[in-house]
């Protein structure tokens, strides 16, 4: 089979796969993984590696300190596993003649829609030039407000950035089952998903170990972004024997989400990928129905309700009358603007307001449908 059916690929390698459910990270393990990757590298496949582990790595170096349970002292962990694990990810990737590029990363540096473009740019010039990009979340900077917490969710917006074809989510399990194996030993494999919905959502547990974050929830979360962009998707076990070179000829391993037919273009994909909503506004069926079926613009007349305080330029949820998302966009008026306009007219808005940034409330181009 052609090993070039995908000419760029995210592998996103959890806690999970490279510690092996052990306390430290598992060098040797690593090092087929590289050898897996080199190869389809020098098949001329583009390859960019999200790598969680610098918490695991970074207990390990420090010969596993009892510390509280707090952000600062994981951050600590963080901050001297990260070093330990760019280096290894360095020293392996050289075996193969190799060059391996740090990018570190938080939400905040994808929210503004220039910041989200200079780290495209990045991406894509070490690819040029044969790189492979090497990312992780700035676990040592990153806050709360300002993190995109798991690695999955990361993977997605990597996956998005670079224009990927397919993010591989590989982890201590052969992929999504109908309910968590760790505690359910008869639970089945899903081997396709083609819908991600609530009933699905329920059978996705969080993580079965305390080294990893989110479980399968926030691979499915990562699946959904990523697939409305036009990437494939798979969960699969990074320990299973060629599973990146298996995966890349596009072999039934693990759990796939094929990519949705129509990817969204550039723009829409920050829409998605970018900026943490800020608000939400409740909508009239009509407004749903407008959006999803025929594509307008909101307009102020199909808004029943507004949630949150933000302004204009935000980023918002649109929820439909059962209050189900439909979609996301970016508002042309603020919260105390949309507060008076819900419900009226668009001729009506010059004489509520005093002026007027135009007849919609998100425009279109402006707006992602779920
Ligand atoms: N429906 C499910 N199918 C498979 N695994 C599940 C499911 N629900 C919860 N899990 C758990 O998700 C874990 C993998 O997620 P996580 O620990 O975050 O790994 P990683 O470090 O690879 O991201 C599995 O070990 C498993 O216990
Ligand atoms: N950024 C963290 C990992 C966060 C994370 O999502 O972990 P995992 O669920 O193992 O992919 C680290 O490097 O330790």
């Amino acid at each position: 089979m052609n090993p070039l059916r995908y000419r760029r690929i995210v592998v996103k390698l959890g806690t999970s796969v490279l510690t092996s459910g052990s306390p430290k990270l598992n060098r040797a393990h690593m090092v087929e993984l590289v050898r897996q990757m080199a190869r389809l590298r020098q098949a001329g496949c583009e390859i960019i590696l999200v790598t969680s582990g610098a918490i695991a790595a970074g207990r390990e170096h420090l010969g596993y300190p009892t510390l509280p349970d707090s952000l600062a002292s994981k951050q600590m962990l963080a901050a001297v596993g990260q070093s330990q694990l760019i280096r290894t990810w360095e020293q392996l990737f050289n075996l193969y003649n190799l060059n391996v590029g740090q990018i570190l990363l938080t939400r905040a540096d994808l929210d503004d829609r220039e910041r989200y473009l200079n780290a495209r740019d990045t991406l894509n010039a070490l690819l040029d030039h044969g790189i492979i990009p090497v990312i992780n979340e700035n676990d040592a900077v990153a806050i709360a407000e300002i993190k995109v917490g798991d690695n999955d969710n990361l993977s997605a917006l990597a996956a998005l950035l670079a224009e990927a074809e397919l993010l591989m989510l590989l982890t201590d399990q052969p992929g999504l089952f109908d309910a968590d194996p760790r505690s359910n030993p008869d639970a089945k494999l899903i081997p396709e998903v083609q819908h991600i919905d609530d009933s699905l959502r329920r059978l996705a547990g969080g993580s079965g170990t305390n080294l990893g974050t989110g479980g399968m929830a926030t691979k499915l979360q990562a699946a959904d972004v990523a697939r409305r962009a036009g990437v494939e998707v798979v969960i699969a076990a990074g320990h299973a024997e060629g599973v990146i070179e298996g995966l890349t000829r596009g072999e039934a391993i693990g759990t796939r989400f094929p990519a949705l037919a129509c990817p969204l273009d550039g723009r829409k994909r920050w829409i998605l990928a970018g900026p943490p909503p800020a608000g939400t506004l409740h909508l009239d069926s009509g407004a749903v129905r407008a959006l999803v079926e025929k594509g307008s613009s909101l307009l102020p007349k199909g808004i029943t309700a507004v949630e949150g305080d933000f302004s204009r330029g935000c980023t918002l949820l649109l929820k439909d009358p059962e209050g189900h998302l439909i979609g996301r966009g970016i508002t042309r008026y603020g919260a105390t603007d949309l507060r008076r306009l819900a419900g009226q007219h668009s001729n009506a808005i010059e004489t509520l307001l005093g002026y007027s940034y135009g007849t919609v409330a998100i425009h279109r181009n402006d707006l992602v449908v779920l």
